[in-house]
């Protein structure tokens, strides 16, 4: 890390800057190219900073207010709260103190309180590592909170947000041999096929990335295009694809997928990632309510409001305020309808989103079953997974929480359901 970390921490400190003050997502800011003045291990080592801060946020704020008298400006408070959480996940308390003075000492305007950042910093590096431990886990913030202990109880919440605390391993699907894959990159085989290794690995060094044998996608993401089971020589939409996990598992399978998405930059990538993999895959850049064509079988991965993903994204909670979440949901039932729309007689609708909220998983299937007589939901194509029957859902879809194989590290939330359209 250059300049003893300074640049590092500067930039983790703008992420945090953006992400609290001006309700910017990391991937928006990341995409946008943000880092990129930075070398490789400083870029990896700002990010890792910015969301391990955002992880413990609440732990920060807590250990912080013992000493602070009065709140300061957002991008002082930045830099203590991030040097909060390095010093209590046992930074060494010399060079974290040190570059944060240096942080502060750099911009005119925050000048002045590099005293006061030095003095509140030795006294957390002093007694903040053990008040860290006794804290309890960061709760959600109330928009978010409210309507998850609804559908979920207050214990429920609590076991997600100390999932969401713990953040999340990495995740492999295998092109064609999980067993063996799970040898080769020495990781878990997970029940439903998927490879679990440690977080913090370059994927991109990991044995196979360069021959295209597997792809990193979390096991809860995998398990819609299981629940699908494409076979062989079937014709199938995948809806909302980029980046393309679920479509080249679509096309491993030797379905013939033809993968929809409207975002250029975001299919792109979806093809980068055929290429590295070799499989195969017909692209459309589209907007899924002007696709047309009868086909098979569907998979809807509907855009949402990626609260099953806050393990991995931290930002997300604070970014947002579930003020765009209505729009998103009326979108969602467009899209499902549309989809209905395509489907051949007997062929089969998955409609899966990353999401906590029943509102963008159960509702919108009971709501789906009762505008369109001819759907029913097929309850087996859930059961064929194996998973715990509790998780299925009333009106027969399967719902997948962070707390879920807390034991086995975690899984993303998520929702899906397998609907069939009748063939008379
Ligand atoms: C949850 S992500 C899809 C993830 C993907 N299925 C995978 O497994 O890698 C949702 C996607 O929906 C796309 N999207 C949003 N609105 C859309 C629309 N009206 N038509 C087509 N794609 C859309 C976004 O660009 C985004 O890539």
């Amino acid at each position: 890390m250059s300049e003893t970390g300074v640049q590092a921490r500067r930039s983790a400190v703008y992420l945090l800057d953006q992400v609290l003050g001006e309700g910017r997502l990391m991937s928006e800011l990341i995409g946008g190219g943000v880092l990129d003045r930075l070398g490789p291990d400083d870029r990896a080592r700002a990010q890792r900073l910015a969301l391990e801060t955002l992880r413990g946020l609440e732990r920060a704020d807590r250990i912080l207010q013992r000493h602070l008298q009065k709140q300061p400006p957002l991008s002082v408070h930045n830099v203590l709260r991030l040097a909060t959480v390095e010093l209590c996940q046992g930074g060494a308390a010399h060079g974290v103190v040190n570059a944060s003075v240096t942080i502060v000492s750099k911009n005119k305007r925050t000048q002045p309180m590099k005293g006061l950042v030095n003095a509140v910093l030795r006294k957390v590096a002093a007694k903040g590592p053990e008040a860290w431990e006794a804290l309890r886990a960061p709760r959600l913030p109330r928009w978010l909170r409210d309507p998850l202990a609804m559908a979920y109880g207050s214990d429920g919440v609590g076991a997600m947000e100390r999932a969401h605390f713990a953040g999340a391993p990495l995740d492999l699907t295998a092109k064609s041999d999980p067993e063996a894959l799970a040898k080769l990159v020495g990781g878990t085989l997970l029940p439903t096929g998927s490879v679990r290794v440690n977080a913090g690995q370059q994927v991109s060094t990991l044995p196979g990335y360069d021959t295209g044998d597997w792809w990193v996608q979390d096991a809860a993401a995998a398990m819609p295009v299981q629940i699908l089971a494409p076979q062989k020589g079937e014709k199938i939409l995948d809806l909302c694809a980029a980046p393309g996990g679920k479509t080249m598992q679509i096309a491993a399978s030797g379905a013939a997928v033809t993968a929809v998405d409207d975002s250029e930059g975001r299919m792109k990538r979806l093809k980068e990632n055929l290429d590295r993999t070799g499989l195969k895959a017909k692209t459309r850049v589209s907007d899924v309510l002007e696709m047309s064509g009868q086909w098979d079988a569907i998979l809807l991965d509907a855009p949402c409001s990626a609260t099953g993903t806050i393990r991995r994204h931290p930002d997300l909670p604070h970014a947002k305020d579930g003020s765009d979440f209505g729009e998103l949901i009326s979108l969602q039932a467009q899209m499902i309808d549309h989809a209905v729309s395509l489907l051949k007689p007997g062929g089969r609708l998955v409609f899966c989103t990353c999401s906590l909220l029943p509102d963008e998983g159960e509702c919108q299937v009971e709501e789906a079953l009762e505008r369109h007589s001819d759907l029913s939901v097929d309850r087996e194509a859930i059961l064929r997974l194996g998973l715990a029957e509790e998780w299925m859902t009333e009106e027969g879809g399967l719902r997948l929480r962070p707390d879920y194989w807390s034991d086995l590290g975690g899984m993303d939330g998520f929702y899906m359901a397998s609907l069939r359209k009748n063939s008379h």
